[in-house]
């Protein structure tokens, strides 16, 4: 038993027990084809009918948040300070004025050097603390070390597991290498949350991306994420769509539920509507609170709030 299970009796975790995994089955991955154009069209749809961010919708982005710091200059006083936000990310006076007293955001992410610092700052809250790990950024260490990576973060108390695809995989079609190593990391977590990181700005072809997160969700995946925040191209609305749809089919294929988290470059409370009329639109309601959907952002939460001392 995970020693801080109990954090996940609310809604800031996954929902019920782990994903199990799934048999590979190439053809089910072969079958992925994704039409950019249509993609391109629908997210210029998304985008022109999203409505301008009022203080509900920014509320509830606010709690989706992973509050990240993954710097090289990181230290312990800065993950504290970070800690400090994701406890109270809203002042008193305007927390009791929106009615949401409370409210902290979904997780935080460090890395794994910080893990015991961010559970300290974050005792007594029922905020996860999430890690990368498995060769973060970029998924090119010995496999070997990415597992034991993941299994330090785990007994370090880690709650959430953010681990990374070896994107050369998915450029070269070995999606049962990527399964194969999601697998070794789904079982590595034991009790604890997989966020599978596919890297979308990396994998060339939109059609690479629904494969796959489609890999991943068979691997077990509780959630897959867009990006590291390290790749020139990070999380985007078209990525979000065709991930989204994947997230759907997986769901009518297995009944299954996988969580979605955008991360990378979304610094601007303007550019939230957009992923949340997508993940309302393509799977509902349920995807646009904490146990299903996540943004991980370093620079967001900043904005959101001005923008809401604002109003
Ligand atoms: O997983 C979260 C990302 O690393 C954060 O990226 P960001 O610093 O561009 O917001």
């Amino acid at each position: 038993m995970h020693k801080n299970l109990s954090v996940f009796s609310n809604d800031h975790a996954p929902a019920g027990a782990r994903n199990p995994v799934a048999a590979f089955d190439a053809a089910l991955i072969n079958a992925q084809s994704v039409d950019e154009a249509e993609v391109a069209r629908a997210v210029a749809a998304f985008a022109e009918q999203a409505p301008s961010p009022g203080a509900p919708q920014l509320l509830n982005a606010l709690r989706c948040i992973d509050l990240t710091t993954l710097s090289s200059d990181d230290t312990p006083e800065r993950v504290k300070a970070l800690c400090a936000k994701a406890r109270q990310p809203l002042s008193r006076d305007k927390q009791a004025a929106l009615g949401r007293e409370g409210i902290t955001t979904a997780a935080v992410c460090v890395y794994h050097a910080f893990i015991g610092t961010a559970l300290e700052a974050l005792a007594g809250t029922a905020v996860p603390v999430a890690t990368v790990s498995a060769g973060f950024p970029h998924g090119l260490s010995p496999l070997r070390a990415r597992v034991l990576e993941v299994k330090e973060s785990v007994a370090a108390g880690a709650h959430e597991i953010d681990i990374v695809i070896d994107r050369s995989k998915a450029l070269t079609g070995d999606w049962q290498g990527i399964y194969d190593e999601v697998c070794l990391f789904r079982e590595a977590c034991g009790e604890a949350h997989l966020k599978a990181i596919i890297g979308t700005g990396d994998l060339g072809t939109l059609t690479n991306v629904a494969k796959a997160s489609l890999v991943c969700m068979m691997a077990g995946a509780d959630f897959i994420k867009t990006s590291t925040g390290k790749e020139t191209v990070n999380a985007t609305p078209e990525f979000a769509l065709v991930m989204a749809r994947t997230i759907a089919f997986w769901r009518k294929s297995t009944g299954y539920k996988v969580g979605f988290k955008a991360a990378g470059g979304i610094s601007k409370a303007k550019e939230v509507p957009v992923y949340l009329a997508i993940m309302q639109s393509v799977l509902g309601d349920e995807w646009l609170q904490p146990n299903l959907f996540r943004i991980g952002a370093s620079r967001l939460l900043g904005d959101i709030v001005e923008t809401l001392e604002r109003s």
